[in-house]
């Protein structure tokens, strides 16, 4: 089929590529000029595992392109996907100007039926909005033409989001016309081969069903780091409870893990946009305000702990922190909790030595030249003449360091875990002072 994505982001991208590898013919078209010109060149713009072959051979193959021409994408693809960022506003609703830029984009230039596809993540309503969009360019050219506007959430992770668009556990489809209905499933029919993967629904229920799934994943996450510091301040492990309760199938153990916070470009958004929007109905979505507030309280954890183990002198300590990027696989550092540890330590007077496997130049672009920043190519660098170490990411290399380096570099011995990465006494017997989530506030010091 032709396909039409707007948009080369985490979602407009990879949707693309993974499209193109199924066997349809995909045009991605993005207004960022630079951005399309790299892609051009073989550039893949974001860190994502497992993306960059399927960029290259479906380009090669002749079924994957990329343009800024919006003429070229609008007459390409029946079916015409918006991926398109939707950023909070000012008071944490959702941004819809992009949606309705590539809307009237489509209405304007269309000469024929359009399926257009909202991936994008939108408030209920919105595609109605799209669909007065397009119908006012439409009007405005003298038009009568068809067209069916259906929501098509995503719920694809970043860092494994090639393996989970190729095999979703959903595909939800929000389609009120048969005509969409089957060109939607067409044109999901090769990721759905080995069972079937589309759940239909009205439009309003899809658009809800994506910030449903995150604000749900979103409070698992909050009430868990709630557990935590309950634990911390009673005397119990968190580790423990989050293998206690996981065992209970009604629970399970996906997504209960505490630490320093839940970050990205979702979760914090979505929780927010979802509670702005009950507020707009005048419905006070009360668990929705509490797992936001839990959620921003847990990203200073660590520095308390950092802070409260100095007595409240950090001026002039050299932090090191390992990991930058709100999670593994990614080099995303958007509502990262590095970034309120590191913020808070300069405002303390503090220096910070960072490593990341993948963010270093994330970071560098956020903060430039910022005063009290040292990106370090190594975590053993990191270590070096430090006082103490933070660790904010889990990514694999941080698991089984070398803790006899860690002790024998820091001048103070002492390690701040915001994921639980380690046994304690895998600390302790080595004369360090571990501070983890949830665990005990002076449980593991030697
Ligand atoms: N990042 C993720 O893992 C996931 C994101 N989502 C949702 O998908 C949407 C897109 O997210 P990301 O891909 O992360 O965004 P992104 O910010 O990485 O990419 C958005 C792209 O859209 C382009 N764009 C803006 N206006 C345009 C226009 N008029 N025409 C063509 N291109 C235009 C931008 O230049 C940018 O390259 C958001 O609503 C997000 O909430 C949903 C599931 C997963
Ligand atoms: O709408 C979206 O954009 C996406 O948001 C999340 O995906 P993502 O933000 O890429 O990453 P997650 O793996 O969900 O992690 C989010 C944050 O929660 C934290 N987390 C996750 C799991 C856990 O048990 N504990 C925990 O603190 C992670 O460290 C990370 O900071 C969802 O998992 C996707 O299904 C969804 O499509």
């Amino acid at each position: 089929m032709r396909i039409t994505i707007f948009g080369t982001g985490y979602v407009g991208l990879v949707s693309g590529a993974c499209l193109a590898d199924a066997g349809h013919h995909v045009v991605c078209v993005d207004v960022d000029e630079n951005k399309v010109a790299r892609l051009r060149e073989g550039h893949i713009p974001i860190y994502e595992p497992g993306l960059e072959p399927i960029v290259h051979h479906n380009v090669e193959a002749g079924r994957l392109s990329f343009t800024t021409d919006a003429d070229e994408a609008v007459a390409h693809g029946e079916l015409q996907f918006i991926a398109v960022g939707t950023p909070p506003d000012e008071d944490g609703s959702a941004d819809l100007q992009y949606v309705l830029a590539v809307a009237r984009t489509i209405g304007s230039r269309m000469e024929d039926y359009r399926v257009i596809i909202d991936k994008s993540t939108v408030p209920v309503g919105t595609a109605d909005k799209v669909a007065v969009a397009v119908q006012e360019e439409l009007d405005k050219r003298g038009k009568k033409l068809d067209f069916d506007v259906v929501s098509n959430p995503e719920f694809l992770k970043e860092g494994a989001a090639v393996n989970d668009f190729m095999k979703p556990d959903r595909i939800i489809v929000g389609v009120e016309s048969d005509r969409a209905k089957e060109l939607l499933r067409e044109a999901y029919y090769p990721f759905n081969r080995n069972h079937e993967r589309m759940i239909y629904m009205d439009v309003r229920s899809a658009e809800l069903t994506k910030y449903a799934a995150n604000a749900m994943l979103a409070t698992k996450i909050s009430f868990m780091n709630e557990i935590a510091n309950l634990a911390e301040r009673l005397g119990a492990d968190v580790e423990h409870i989050r293998r206690g309760i996981g065992s209970d199938p009604r629970i399970g153990y996906h997504f209960i893990y505490p630490g320093c916070g839940y970050g990205g470009s979702c979760f914090p958004k979505d929780v927010k946009a979802l509670a702005r929007a009950a507020r707009a109905i005048d419905y006070e979505a009360r668990l929705l305000d509490a797992v936001e507030d839990v959620n921003d309280a847990q990203k200073h954890v660590l520095f308390d702990k950092l802070n409260h183990h100095f007595k409240g002198d950090l001026k002039g300590k050299t932090i090191a922190l390992w990991g930058l990027a709100f999670k593994p696989n990614t080099d995303d550092m958007r509502e990262a909790p590095s970034r309120t540890v590191m913020e808070s330590i300069w405002k303390a007077g503090g220096q910070v030595q960072a490593f990341d496997p993948e963010a270093m130049e994330e970071t560098q672009r956020i903060y430039g030249d910022q005063a009290g920043l040292h990106l370090c190519g190594t975590k053993e660098q990191a270590l070096k003449n430090a006082d103490a170490l933070v660790i904010c990411t889990e990514w694999k290399e941080f698991r089984s360091p070398d803790f006899e380096l860690i002790a024998k570099n820091l001048s103070h011995p002492v390690v701040f875990d915001g994921r639980n990465l380690y046994e304690p006494e895998m600390l302790t017997r080595r004369g360090l002072t571990y501070y983890a989530i949830g665990r005990g506030l002076n449980q593991f010091q030697k």
